[in-house]
């Protein structure tokens, strides 16, 4: 479903991923370890083709993701810093990437109410970004990503300021979600509901 093979990433001027090979198949769940400064968030990065890698090729269904920029429709990524617009609202944020995406509006609103009650943020969908807590915020990232179904998500330490109660929640979801997932985290119990593990080593 995504693979590269020799993929090396380049971040502030040197080389912070080199050789690295990752073949994710339809529905596997990966996730990506290593210590702080490793390049986890540089690889998740260049894996859903926002940073171009300087070496290598991410594939997405054997094609090269340079080449079908379209194939961009596949991925959804949950930014570490969430990357949500402040001054929209958490059911907006979620709407307006489904918009992007090709969804009706009708279609766009129901759907992100429905994911905003599942990430347990739906008392809240009516707020401005900027109101929520950094928590809050995240699950209403989680929730982005996960609306739009795509066959791949990329998810970046998604539970790192959840409590121990919304940690479940947003595991369960991305766990259910049913689609390839890559998560870069330090959590071990989210690594063990992973199918497998991939070190990175700094
Ligand atoms: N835009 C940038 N400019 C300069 N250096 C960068 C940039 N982005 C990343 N780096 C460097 O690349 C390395 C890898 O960073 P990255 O954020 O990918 O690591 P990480 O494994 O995700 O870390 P953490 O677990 O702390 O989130 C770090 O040494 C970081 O300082």
């Amino acid at each position: 479903m995504l693979s590269c093979e020799d993929l090396a990433c380049r971040a502030g001027g040197r080389e912070i991923i080199s050789g690295f090979r990752l073949e994710v198949a339809p529905g596997e769940r990966v996730a990506l370890m290593g210590p702080s400064g490793s390049g986890k968030t540089t690889l998740l990065t260049t894996l859903a083709g926002l940073l171009p890698p300087s070496r290598g090729r991410v594939l997405v269904r054997g094609l090269s993701l340079a080449e079908r920029p379209d194939l961009r429709a596949e991925l959804a990524l949950v930014f570490q810093s969430y990357g949500l617009l402040s001054s929209l609202t958490a059911a907006e944020n979620v709407e307006v990437a489904l918009r992007a995406a090709g969804h009706h509006p009708s279609e766009a609103m129901d759907r992100a109410a429905v994911v905003l009650e599942r990430l347990k943020v739906s008392a809240f969908a009516d707020h401005l970004v900027e109101e929520l807590s950094g928590g809050q915020q995240q699950r209403v990232a989680v929730a982005r990503a996960l609306a739009l179904r795509t066959p791949v998500l990329l998810a970046d330490e998604p539970t790192a300021e959840q409590d121990a109660g919304h940690r479940g929640v947003v595991l369960k979801e991305l766990m259910e979600a049913g689609g390839a997932l890559v998560v870069a985290t330090h959590d071990p119990e989210v690594a063990e509901l992973c199918d497998r593990v991939v070190e990175l080593r700094p």
